[in-house]
């Protein structure tokens, strides 16, 4: 993948970034992958399909701000994230990591500056947007870019009610939309439904433990 080392004398300037070209439509998927699952390939291809994206982007995190347990190691994380996307489409990053950034309103400032141009809309599953509220600067998140929620079991009308979706509830766009949402004015946000998948990196890991007790 080719990337961008343009000279930027402000922070951030040393990262290298995937290739992304102005009016290009990316998804931009923060998570801990700690492991990747089915949930994160179905949302992020549905993503593609209902936004028409030309790529999406996993930010694998050092660490969610809000979680008490630190992730495994990133190299680990990455490689399997690798192994999961297998898809040309979605590009496994480390760039919150390489720019030394640990809350996404940060992370998010400094990508939209330096992509100036390419459409970019934040990805998350509907848990987060139970606590978005939560978040560090939440509110300057969705001026930064638009939102795209991808629906989860258990979260779907509590993120619904959750007050990040209620203050924002104006800024909606029709599920049918969905497309316009890339490159659309700030705050803009979508609810996506579509198959929805039980799996969390949370079972995943409590079942890895119980197999090697077992062995
Ligand atoms: N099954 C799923 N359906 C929809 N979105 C999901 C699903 N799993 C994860 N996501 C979303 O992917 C992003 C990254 O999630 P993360 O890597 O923390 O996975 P997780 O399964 O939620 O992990 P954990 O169980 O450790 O909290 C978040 O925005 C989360 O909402
Ligand atoms: O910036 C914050 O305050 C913040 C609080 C909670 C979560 N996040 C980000 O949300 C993304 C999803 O986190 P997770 O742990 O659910 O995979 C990941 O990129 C985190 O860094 C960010």
């Amino acid at each position: 993948m080719t990337t961008d080392d343009a000279a930027d004398p402000a922070p951030g300037s040393a990262l290298r970034l995937p290739l992304a070209l102005p009016g290009q439509r990316i998804g931009l998927f923060g998570g801990s992958f700690d492991p990747p699952h089915a949930g994160h390939l179905t949302l992020s291809l549905m993503a593609i399909r209902r936004l028409r994206l030309d790529a999406v982007w996993w930010l694998v995190t050092p660490g969610n701000p809000l979680k008490d347990h630190a992730p495994g190691a990133l190299a680990r994380r990455l490689a399997a994230a690798e192994a999961m996307a297998n898809d040309p489409r979605i590009v496994v990053t480390a760039v919150e990591a390489s720019m030394k950034t640990r809350y996404t309103a940060d992370t998010l400032a400094i990508l939209a500056r330096r992509l100036a141009g390419v459409k970019l809309v934040w990805l998350m599953g509907a848990d987060n947007l139970c606590q978005f509220h939560r978040w560090r600067h939440w509110r300057q998140i969705a001026q930064t870019m638009p939102i795209a929620v991808y629906d989860r079991p258990a979260s779907t009308f509590r993120a619904m009610a959750s007050p990040a979706a209620q203050a924002l509830a104006r800024f909606r766009l029709d599920e049918s939309d969905a497309a316009l949402l890339p490159g659309h004015a700030t705050p803009a946000w979508v609810f996506l439904h579509g198959p929805r998948v039980a799996m969390s990196s949370t079972a995943l890991r409590a079942g890895s433990i119980k197999e090697s007790a077992r062995s």
